[in-house]
């Protein structure tokens, strides 16, 4: 998986630019606010169609323009493959493979598979349980179509028996045939997607705990734990348990839309008990196993983005992360750094070709 050359219009502070890519490492240097972080997230824009870090589509239009245009030209499998996405204010978002339109965006997800890493991270440890799953949701979705469907008439049906609730509380009536047409579809969506995690996780655990131990030389012990309501119960069982309790709340308290994954450092909340660095370590191994994991599944290396990741990691945990790079297991790789000389040298110590772009 190669991207070949990057081009944007009005891609929030780039008002024209255009990027010939190395085949392997590709480092934006430059200082603070110069856009940097921008490029990679053109490149996440055309994989997944949005930014990684502003969810707000119309603020990624350059400020005072009316529309932004990202191209890609890609090889995957050795064919080449054009990707473009563009926004036009007032319009809805386009994204075009070879010259023609997606109808729907998810069709596109997994296609050009690719995993960040940045400071941005640091929300799947600090943030409420939704960052976590989404990020699960992100992982296997990339590689198994069926689950993204799946997630997508959960949540659907998620929503109307919320709705449901709302109605029953505000008119003072309940109707338990309608509520159980709801809970039996939930149900049946909640086990398939339960379980599909549940293997995921299985899979996924210790490739994580490797990568940990590689990058901190196994200096602490963590762990990574699946929390689900539904280890203990039948999700059909759990929704009548509830009914009272969701009935006054006036929506759905139980079922796969509350799973969790639980972050622990030698027993404890890495949260709460983690230095950055740790933590910082953390994550990186998370992305490195969702890399890896992508990997295994489909056979296609992913194109692999670190963002600003050298700060706060000391020497050693570097060059692990550097000789974990050095290897042809990974393919194309994007970095930025404000330092371009610390990038280059770190670059040099992997024994691959290079570009540097001093923006
Ligand atoms: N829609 C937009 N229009 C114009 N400029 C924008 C828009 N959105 C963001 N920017 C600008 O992009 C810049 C931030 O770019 P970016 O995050 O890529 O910086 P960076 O080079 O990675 O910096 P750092 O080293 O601090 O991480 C800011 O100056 C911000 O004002």
């Amino acid at each position: 998986m190669n991207l070949n050359t990057l081009s944007l219009v009005n891609y929030k502070n780039f008002e024209s630019q255009v990027f010939d890519f190395d085949s392997k490492i590709n480092c934006f240097v430059g200082a603070n606010g110069i856009g940097k972080t921008n490029a990679l997230d053109a490149i996440y824009h055309l994989a997944f169609g949005k930014s990684y870090f502003n969810p707000v589509a119309l603020q990624n239009i350059r400020h005072g323009e009316e529309f932004f245009v990202i191209d890609g030209s890609f090889t995957k499998n050795e064919r080449k493959e054009k990707i473009v996405v563009s926004l036009k204010r007032g319009q809805k978002k386009v994204i075009k493979r070879n010259g023609k339109a997606y109808e729907k965006f998810s069709e596109h997800i997994g296609f050009i598979p690719l995993v960040i890493i940045s400071p941005a991270d640091r929300n799947l440890i600090i943030e409420g349980s939704d960052t976590r799953r989404k990020f699960i949701d992100s992982v296997i979705s990339q590689s198994d179509k069926s689950y993204l469907t799946t997630l997508i008439s959960y949540n659907k049906v998620l929503s109307q028996r919320n709705a449901l609730l709302k109605y029953f509380a505000l008119n003072n009536t309940f109707n338990a045939d309608t509520l159980a047409v709801y809970n039996e579809q939930m149900t049946g969506y909640g086990n398939e997607i339960f379980k599909k995690r549940e293997e995921f996780l299985k899979i996924f655990i210790p490739i994580f705990l490797q990568r940990y131990n590689a990058i901190s030389l196994s200096k602490e012990s963590i762990n990574l734990e699946y929390k689900s309501d539904l280890f203990q119960n039948d999700l059909n069982q759990l929704l009548d348990q509830n009914l009272n309790k969701d009935k006054a709340l006036q929506y759905t308290s139980v079922g796969i839309h509350k799973d969790d994954l639980v972050f622990l450092i030698d027993g404890f909340p890495i949260k709460k008990f983690g230095s950055q660095g740790q933590q910082k370590s953390f994550l990186i191994a998370l992305k490195l196993a969702q890399f890896d994991f992508i990997k295994q599944q489909s056979g296609v290396s992913p194109i692999l983005l670190l963002d600003d990741i050298f700060d706060k990691l000391d020497e050693n945990r570097v060059s692990q992360i550097i000789s974990l790079v050095d290897d042809d297991h990974f393919g194309q790789i994007f970095i930025s750094d404000t330092h371009a000389d610390r990038t280059e040298n770190i670059v040099k110590q992997i024994h691959q070709s290079y570009k540097l772009f001093k923006l």
